[in-house]
């Protein structure tokens, strides 16, 4: 299943010194990245997933007139003018129990015990709150009903009213809720647990939604070891692969991470080849530098250009900090979307925020593709320095309109990041910025 068009780029940028601004990147991999196709899916396997069929309901809710209280099945002329000095005694015909087949008839004079959600028995009128009555032991009023454990045999003999209730009081009338045939969602609705919730009471196991896209995170480097392990000399702990993965999962992707590759660019190519089976997008870290061992741009610079229309993978230099140097395109014979982001921790993570998961959201079918953002004033004690020609992302907090920068710009700064829950984004133009002013943020985990 091809989630991608084939990729070819809206500009042309052929000299390969263009410096690609944010939002020419962005397009182009949102004008690349398709919607996955519909599936069928069980409810919950359905759940933060696009709708892509109107569904109808099938049976009214509630299917049946039913009690909103456990109480008292009774007629209305038995209860009328019913108080506590004079009380209406009625003969108990039995219980109404929910999701009881067999219903008894309430004649004159009659009351049946009735519970929250069972059918309102043939000649009943409306029901009156146990704890307007004696509960049928004769010692005034009561707060509930014995358990049933105490007194298996159900209710008999006879109870005592002490108010009236009007026609059909604390009934829930059948199609109250939603009638067969009425609209119960539309085609476009992201199923949360409200939805899922209507989807079950009316009945529907399973529905067409766009799937979770499957994301490979993969991550490239020598260097890098597993967490748990010990460090070797000039190793270091692979945080990208978990960071982006659990990034990818946020997005609403099923992510599986695959462990670092060394840097060799054939093994590289063919880890991407036996991951691809499982992709419906791959992203990869590290090695898109111009240093003598950054693998992914060797591996994959001209990978499918020959033998595979659309395919191929674009390195580029972005007019951004951190995120610079970043790879993307299509990839095997379904032209795989691939984003191959930059390998320092903060630039990975930043990338992916501003590109994978859009893409993600836009495979989904979702229209809400991008973090929010808000404007906020700067707070700190020192102006904000940025590069001229860039667009640059700080790691800040936010809150009440006010926005902190946490930590400075050095992409490695991974402890910094992790306090942080917003980015300050500083625009191409602008090399300096005051405390006191005015400035965009975007917003991460909302
Ligand atoms: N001469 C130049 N050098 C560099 C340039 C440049 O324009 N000219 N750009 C710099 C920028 S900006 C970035 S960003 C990095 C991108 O480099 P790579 O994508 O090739 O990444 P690596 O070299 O593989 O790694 C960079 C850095 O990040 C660490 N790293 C990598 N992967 C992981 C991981 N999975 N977990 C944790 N840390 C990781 C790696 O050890 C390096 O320290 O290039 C600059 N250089
Ligand atoms: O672009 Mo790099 O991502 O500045 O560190």
């Amino acid at each position: 299943m091809s989630s991608a068009a084939p990729h070819v780029t809206g500009q042309d940028h052929s000299d390969a010194d263009h410096l690609w601004s944010v939002d020419e990147h962005l397009e182009d991999i949102l004008a690349t990245v398709r919607p996955l196709e519909p599936i069928e899916l069980h409810l919950l396997d359905a759940q933060d997933c696009v709708l892509v069929e109107d569904i109808t309901v099938p049976v009214s809710l509630p299917p049946f007139d039913n009690s909103s209280m456990d109480g008292y099945a009774v007629r209305v002329a038995d209860v009328a003018g019913a108080s506590e000095e004079f009380p209406a005694a009625l003969e108990v015909v039995g219980d109404v129990a929910a999701g009881q087949a067999e219903l008894l008839h309430v004649g004159p004079g009659q009351a049946a015990r009735i519970m929250t959600g069972a059918p309102l028995p043939p000649g009943a009128e409306t029901v009156v709150p146990v704890e307007w009555t004696d509960g049928g032991l004769g010692e005034g009023p009561v707060r509930g009903m014995r358990a049933r454990s105490l007194g298996p045999e159900g209710a008999t003999g006879h109870v005592h009213v002490y108010r009236p209730a009007e026609a059909r009081a604390h009934v829930r009338a059948k199609g109250s809720d939603v009638k067969a045939g009425d609209r119960a969602l539309e085609a476009g609705t992201v199923l949360g647990p409200p939805q899922i919730a209507l989807l079950a009471a009316i009945g529907r196991g399973t529905v067409r939604v766009r799937p979770r896209p499957r994301v490979v995170v993969l991550s490239t480097g020598s260097e890098l070891v597993q967490p748990d392990t010990e460090l070797g000399t000039g190793q270091i702990y692979d945080s990208n692969s978990f960071a982006l993965t659990a990034a990818a999962r946020d997005a609403g992707a099923i992510a599986y991470r695959v462990g670092a590759v060394a840097d060799d660019a054939d093994t590289l190519r063919s880890t991407i080849e036996d991951q691809l089976v499982r992709a419906d997008l791959m992203v990869t870290t590290g090695g898109v530098s111009v240093g003598a061992y950054d693998v992914v741009k060797e591996a994959l610079s001209h990978v499918g250009d020959e033998d595979e229309a659309g395919s191929g993978i674009d390195f580029r230099k972005l007019a951004m900090q951190p995120g610079k140097p970043q790879g993307f395109g299509s990839i095997g014979p379904d032209h795989t979307p691939l984003l191959a982001l930059p390998g320092n921790p903060v630039s990975s993570y930043v990338s992916f925020e501003l590109f994978v998961r859009p893409a993600i959201r836009t495979l989904m079918g979702l229209r809400d593709v991008h973090r929010p953002t808000t404007r906020a004033t700067l707070t700190g004690d020192k102006a904000l320095t940025s590069p001229k020609g860039r667009r640059q992302f700080l790691r800040a907090t936010y809150a009440d309109g006010k926005v902190t920068p946490v930590g400075g710009a050095g992409s490695h700064l991974v402890a910094a990041l992790a306090h942080a829950d917003a980015l300050i984004a500083v625009p191409e133009d602008t090399e300096s910025v005051e405390p006191g002013a005015d400035v965009e943020v975007v917003l991460l985990g909302r």
